[in-house]
């Protein structure tokens, strides 16, 4: 089982490109079943999650080319097949398979999705959407069994905003007859990059990015070229490093209103962070305020970036509340980050942290995406050699995070 190794306690200096986002590339690619020809996917992820995906779009029936950051899918032949294998309940984007299929098809087997395990990950608005827009949707052996004769566009108020739910029901309606109306919409910036690459394949959708999304589905729709929106939560990772080790770092390659959620936490406590077109540079400090935290949906607090906020808070002055609203069970970092010396209380939803309890390097286990993240950011700030196991975890959704944090200076290894 492969270990990351960190000798942590060096300042990181320098600058980091960030790649295209996890959670836009998961939607993207499923979202190109709906077209009749080639879709070109640019600025794509090299990472574990992509690949996974890539293998089910294959066995789906598409021809699938990867050249660098680009990849090709031919979706011509693709075949309504049903897709319940260990791979689709290793993903938790794999859910988009149903709005995509169901679009195409009219017909969708689709396995119950998998990803990090944060506690409950309910589907009912996404069934709920599917439902609004005719189809039948039946739970049958561990598979959603999905079916409708004739998709028509109709109005669907979400009772949460779910960024799942407002994809699925997009994908869906893009095929649907007439016109979709999603209220309550979630409003991440992924949203709006699916919204764009299925506008660029003949649907016609408005106020992506708002809580009311307007979709004109077409019978069919063609491929495209599209580039991947940058990784606000890959960018926040290495702002929040540069932050915890009393570095210097400009990522680059981002869009700084995505992370004006995070920038503004970051202020709060102390860090300066400096903004243009396209970077974000933190400077460190020896002694920062602590802050309290709430996770919400866009434009609030990303949930994504919490549990690596939660390590640096673990250096603050003072006390911090950290309560994630999204996820009741984000919290599993938090018994190995104790092992490293951090002071925290679980109490619910909620974190207590108690800041400036020195962090040391300790053998600590990731068991899921962000908390591996957590954990690398307390490693690198931390004083001794921190080993980090459960990688394939964090391999989901970082690419080159090695290559990425040795180019700052960081002493960080895989064994
Ligand atoms: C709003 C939000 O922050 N969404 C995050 C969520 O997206 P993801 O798409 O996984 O989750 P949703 O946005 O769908 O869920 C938001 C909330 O709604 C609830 N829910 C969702 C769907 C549903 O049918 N029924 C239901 O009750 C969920 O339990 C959750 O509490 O995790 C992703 C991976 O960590 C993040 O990138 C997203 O930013
Ligand atoms: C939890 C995450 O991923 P997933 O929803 O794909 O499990 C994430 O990107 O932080």
């Amino acid at each position: 089982m492969e270990k990351l190794m960190i000798k942590g306690g060096r300042p990181l200096y320098g600058h980091v490109p960030v790649s295209g986002a996890k959670n836009s590339a998961l939607a993207l690619i499923p979202a190109t079943i709906l077209a009749e020809s080639v879709t070109v996917i640019e600025n794509l992820p090299d990472i574990q999650d992509v690949q996974v995906f890539e293998g089910i779009l294959r066995r789906l029936g598409a021809e699938v080319a990867r050249d660098g950051d680009r990849l090709c899918i031919d979706g011509r032949q693709l075949r309504n097949l049903p897709m319940a294998d260990p791979s689709v309940k290793k993903l938790r984007a794999s859910y988009y398979l149903m709005g995509a299929m169901l679009g195409r098809f009219g017909e969708a087997v689709v396995g119950l999705p998998g990803g990090c395990n944060l506690g409950p990950r309910p589907i009912d608005q996404h069934i709920k959407g599917f439902e609004a827009l005719g189809a039948q949707v039946v739970y049958k052996d561990g598979s959603l069994h999905l079916t409708a004769s004739r998709l028509k566009g109709a109005r669907v108020y979400l009772d949460v905003m779910s960024v799942g739910a407002t994809i699925n029901i997009m994908l869906a309606a893009s095929r649907a007859e007439g016109v979709t109306v999603i209220e309550n919409a979630a409003k991440e910036p992924e949203i709006i990059d699916v919204a764009t690459l299925l506008s660029s394949m003949g649907a016609r959708i408005q106020g992506a990015g708002t809580d009311v999304i307007r979709i004109r589905g077409k019978h069919s729709l063609q491929g495209c070229r599209h580039s991947i929106i940058p990784d606000r939560i890959e960018a926040g990772t290495y702002m929040i490093v540069a932050a915890a080790t009393v570095g210097d770092v400009t990522v680059e390659n981002v869009i700084p209103l995505h992370l004006e959620p995070l920038s503004a936490k970051l202020r709060e406590m102390g860090f300066s962070v400096k903004e243009s077109d396209e970077s974000l540079r933190v400077i460190g400090r020896e002694t920062y305020r602590a802050v309290d935290i709430k996770t919400l949906p866009y434009p609030g607090f990303p949930t994504d970036l919490q549990q690596p906020f939660t390590s640096l808070l673990t250096q603050a002055e003072g006390t911090s509340l950290v309560t994630d609203n999204i996820y009741v069970s984000r919290f599993k970092h938090v018994d190995e980050l104790y092992r490293m010396g951090a002071d925290i209380r679980v109490e619910g939803r909620s974190a207590l942290i108690r800041g400036g309890s020195p962090l040391h390097g300790a053998t600590v286990r990731a068991t899921d995406l962000r908390g591996g993240a957590a954990l690398v950011v307390a490693g690198l700030a931390a004083a001794g050699v921190t080993e980090i196991t459960g990688v394939d975890h964090i391999d989901r959704g970082y690419e080159n995070l090695e290559k990425k944090l040795c180019s700052l200076g960081a002493e960080i290894w895989r064994s």
